[in-house]
């Protein structure tokens, strides 16, 4: 009970005037509550008994005039608790809302969304049940049973013993039954918060419930769910009923004791009978207000775990780390270090084991590896999301923890395979990334992003409202709004987790080039399945197992015919022609057979570093048709070649076939071929011609 009483108070701090003037105006209330009955003594012992009319009436209006004074304060009393309780509610939603942005993304790994969800739907309303309940009735009632008792020791000192005594067993029954009211409310509320949890989730998941006809299972488990709630419902229920029924038997034992004793004592002529209605009608009034006060305690069982819950979130440390000794960061330029890092989710289970990479400012690079080698991880561990729990990351030579968060962050782009989207409209939603940003320049980022078209044939444009988590958008749209969000913010430091898994592959080689150009003036990390997009990287770290077992140029990685290579050889069509072709059903056996690729070893690449972005960003879609022979195909492909001869060279070309890549997917085939091949084939082949026209345009 003392924890409730000094947290709400706590709470009223802040408001010293408010809550000066509602003490005022209710001490006013309660003076006149609490000695009212008080009159009845004056009224037949001074006034009916000796029939004096003048004191009557005098009697009668001083108790007009409290009674007026008594409605009136109570009235402001009212009031001002309403302006108190709304405030004291919205602080809590404030603090305990803004608390939860700083906390680390790891607590939200680890707690259910249920869990917070149910602190504001049913924590706070109960905080605020017993704000206005126990600033009212509890200290109007506790107010009322101490004057009582002080009026009763006056009146009659036997009787008013005997009503102590019974007061105190009526609040041990309760007292003792305590512990076990609290587990049974906490419990209670823990399945609350697991049931919102569930709902929460079964409406997320709807398209998969009914994708698969999980309907039944789902409302089988939610009754298993409800089960359980029902049960701790019934058992906080039934304490509930007992802290309330145990004081209410003994105040029916007590109102036993006092009517015989008290009549005992009038009629044995020990007190007068204005002394015994007083009593009384003092103690009637007394024993209200104690039943208030036992009907009161579950609801304090009620409000202290509530409390609890809440501050378990608010004392949850934030991720906030202010040294502020680092100087600000070098808007272009971030240089990133990850210096042997270690770091595993949970005890003994390393996801990211002595990495180290060294990543130059105004590099681009991306990181590889199969599903579940720690790619993701590292990227989360630059942006500080997790600490590492040895090594560290150094961001332009200074330790990331040395710099507060929220500013380096500031400098930072980020997409992600997922990303939220919020509940408004799509250019607040791209805003997100520049608060202040022109629609000049939120349109730029959305042509960038390649969604401007897409936003410009909605009929609301960039007021299109975006629905729950952007459920109204496709993957790839939904993919190219977070890509505009990054690129609005200028970062010094763009990481792209898998940024364009949802894109096909020529919208993804699109925007990828949109990234290329972006690179120019700043770092950019990616994490990509799709080797066939980082061919140009400055570098290429490989991961397995959580270990950095490879790193260099796409080039260099393919040279030393490791781990890197295997990846690519299982993703690179060149390797297995016939693999597109069982894959697709499309004819592309012709152009393959024509370019020999057996012929040329894998690894005899001859793209040069810092000119692959030129020359390999050819795209051609769909079924080709070759007329030629092979024999003259390669001879025009040969004679193409040899007219660049600043970039290729005659001993280059069977380089130059070797990086052509064919991409399989199931709808469509991209080959991603040199620059001088592609011009040469667009303008033999009309088909490849008119389709890649049509995808550069
Ligand atoms: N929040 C988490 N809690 C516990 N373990 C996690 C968490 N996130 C990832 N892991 C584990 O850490 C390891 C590395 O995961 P990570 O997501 O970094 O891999 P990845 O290479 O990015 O995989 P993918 O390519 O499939 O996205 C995996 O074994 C994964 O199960």
């Amino acid at each position: 009970m003392l924890f409730v009483i000094k947290k709400l108070f706590g709470y009223i701090r802040p408001y010293k005037l408010l809550s000066f003037l509602f003490f005022l105006t209710l001490a006013l209330d309660l003076l006149f509550l609490s000695l009212a009955p008080l009159s009845f003594q004056m009224i037949i012992d001074k006034a009916i008994v000796p029939k004096n009319m003048h004191i009557f009436t005098v009697i009668m209006i001083v108790l007009a005039i409290s009674g007026f004074i008594c409605v009136s304060a109570g009235m402001i009393s009212d009031y001002v608790l309403a302006k108190l309780n709304a405030r004291v509610q919205n602080d809590l939603r404030q603090k305990l809302f803004a608390h939860m942005q700083h906390l680390p993304v790891s607590y939200f790994h680890k707690t259910r969304s249920g869990e917070l969800v149910s602190s504001f739907s049913v924590d706070l309303p109960v905080i605020d049940r017993s704000l206005a309940i126990l600033f009212t009735t509890g200290i109007q009632s506790l107010v009322v049973v101490t004057i009582s008792t002080i009026v009763l020791f006056y009146l009659e000192w036997v009787m008013a013993l005997c009503i102590l005594v019974g007061a105190i067993l009526i609040f041990t029954g309760p007292y003792l039954l305590g512990r076990r009211a609290h587990a049974v409310n906490a419990a209670y509320k823990e399945q609350l918060a697991a049931m919102t949890n569930d709902v929460q989730e079964n409406t997320k998941a709807q398209m998969v419930i009914k994708g698969f006809n999980l309907q039944d299972v789902m409302i089988d488990k939610f009754n298993g769910r409800l089960k359980l709630l029902m049960v701790s419902n019934y058992r906080k229920n039934l304490m509930a009923a007992k802290l309330e029924r145990i004081p209410a038997l003994c105040l029916l034992l007590i109102n036993f004791t006092i009517i015989g004793f008290g009549s005992y004592l009038a009629l044995t002529g020990r007190i007068s009978v204005g002394s015994l209605v007083a009593f009384f009608t003092m103690y009637t009034s007394m024993g209200n207000a104690v039943f208030n006060l036992t009907f009161m305690l579950p609801l304090i069982t009620d409000a202290q775990v509530s409390m609890e819950r809440i501050h378990k979130v608010l004392d949850e440390p934030s991720e906030k780390v202010d040294h502020s000794t680092a100087d600000p960061l070098d808007l272009r330029m971030t240089e990133v270090s990850v210096k042997n890092v270690t770091f595993g989710y949970q005890e003994n289970q390393l996801s990211i084991n002595q990495v180290s990479m060294q990543i130059p400012a105004r590099t681009k690079v991306a990181i590889v590896g199969s599903s579940g080698s720690g790619k993701s991880t590292i990227v989360q561990l630059i942006v500080g999301f997790y600490e590492p729990i040895s090594g560290h990351i150094e961001i332009n030579g200074t330790k990331l923890d040395e710099y507060n968060r929220g500013a380096f962050r500031n400098h930072v782009g980020v997409v992600f395979q997922d990303n939220f989207l919020f509940h408004g409209t799509l250019a607040e939603n791209i805003r997100l990334g520049k608060l202040d940003a022109t629609n000049d320049e939120l349109r730029m980022a959305a042509q960038q992003a390649e969604i401007h078209d897409y936003i410009m044939s909605l009929p609301d444009k960039y007021e299109t409202l975006v629905l729950d988590g952007g459920s109204n958008l496709s993957g790839g749209q939904r993919q190219r709004l977070a890509i505009a969000r990054a690129i609005l913010r200028n970062p010094s430091l763009l990481i792209l987790d898998e940024a364009t898994s949802a894109l096909d592959p020529i919208s993804e080689a699109s925007i990828n080039k949109t990234f290329a150009k972006l690179s120019s003036d700043r770092t950019v990390i990616t994490v990509t399945h799709r080797l066939s997009m980082i061919t140009d990287m400055d570098q290429i770290f490989v991961l397995e197992h959580g270990e950095l077992v490879e790193q260099g140029t796409h080039s260099q990685l393919l040279q030393k015919r490791g781990y890197y290579k295997r990846l690519w050889e299982k993703q690179s069509v060149v390797a297995s022609p016939e693999g597109v072709m069982d894959v697709l059903g499309v004819d592309v056996s012709d152009i393959l057979h024509l370019f020999h690729t057996e012929t040329f070893t894998a690894g005899q690449t001859i793209i040069r570093e810092g000119e692959a972005a030129e020359k390999f960003h050819i795209l051609a879609r769909g079924k080709v048709e070759v007329s030629q022979t092979s024999a003259e195909f390669e001879e025009q492909i040969r004679l193409a070649i040899l007219e660049d001869g600043d970039h290729f060279g005659e001993t280059d070309l069977a380089g130059a076939l070797q990086t052509t890549t064919v991409t399989a997917l199931t709808s469509c085939v991209v080959l991603t071929l040199p620059l001088k091949v592609y011009q040469y084939i667009t303008s033999q082949y009309s088909t490849i011609g008119k389709n890649a026209q049509q995808l550069i345009r």
